[in-house]
């Protein structure tokens, strides 16, 4: 089995019940977007799947390998964006890559090989000498994914990974990372609270008040009416009810 499985996921902080019964699956090399308001439950579910946080109630797959019962296998398949960016500005992009590229055991040839890679992928290769400090906000955001893809992971998860980028910035990025996943079959799992970051083909899940009210493709869900509508509507009636 592929890609990733969430089944029957729960998660409470003390009384306060963040995610209730959530259950999906996004099959191998699909682009799936995640989309909730504030207080959704989004970040919890994203510190479920990278096991910052854990619970016993449900169960998580990552590329075939149970979450709880085969760690190091399951986090060996999956490459993580945070909403907050965790890069050194004093270093190069080659260094920062260097330092990320070694905390999974790769150095040398094999290392430079792989950032090579990553930074093509993201169309950085041009930039790697220089320091992070000079670059823009959303080359820091490709330098991101670059480094997340290094151990050349199945499946990658974006917590939020346009927050204040531009409108073209963040058209780039998005576009890019659908992409990646139609020519390298990477299976991505893209949070957002932005519906035009959304393409009509994506896998969509709604996720609300910690519950998961509807996943199918955007264009299903969403039928006649612009996606914004739809997710406003949707959110705001379960709010009322
Ligand atoms: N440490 C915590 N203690 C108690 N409640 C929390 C804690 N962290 C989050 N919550 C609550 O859990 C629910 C889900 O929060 P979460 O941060 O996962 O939502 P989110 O969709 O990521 O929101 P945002 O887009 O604002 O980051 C919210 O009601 C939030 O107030």
């Amino acid at each position: 089995m592929s890609g990733l499985r969430v089944d029957q996921l729960s998660f409470a902080y003390g009384r306060k019940q963040a995610l209730r019964e959530v259950s999906f699956h996004i099959p191998q090399g699909s682009f799936c977007a995640l989309l909730g308001p504030n207080g959704a439950g989004k970040s919890t579910l994203f510190a479920l799947l990278t096991r910052l946080f854990t619970s016993r109630d449900g169960t998580i797959e990552i590329a075939g390998h149970d979450l709880s019962q085969a760690p190091r296998k399951a986090l060996k398949q999956m490459g993580v964006v945070f909403q907050q960016p965790t890069l050194d500005l004093d270093l190069t992009v080659h260094r920062n890559l260097t330092y990320f590229a070694a905390l999974h055991g790769f150095s040398g040839r094999d290392a430079n090989t792989r950032i090579e890679a990553a930074l093509d992928r993201l169309n950085m290769r041009e930039r790697q000498k220089e320091t992070v400090r000079d670059l823009n906000g959303g080359h820091r955001r490709r330098l991101e994914i670059a480094r997340s893809l290094i151990h050349t992971p199945s499946v990658l998860l974006l917590d939020e990974p346009t927050v204040g980028l531009d409108a073209a910035t963040r058209k780039s990025i998005t576009d890019h990372i659908h992409a990646l996943s139609q020519s390298e079959g990477l299976t991505v799992l893209w949070a957002t609270h932005l519906t035009d970051e959304i393409q009509d083909t994506d896998q969509l899940l709604i996720l609300h008040q910690g519950r998961l009210l509807e996943d199918g493709t955007a264009q299903a869900l969403r039928g006649t009416q612009p996606l914004a509508d739809h997710f406003l509507s949707l959110t705001e009636e379960s709010t009322v009810a």
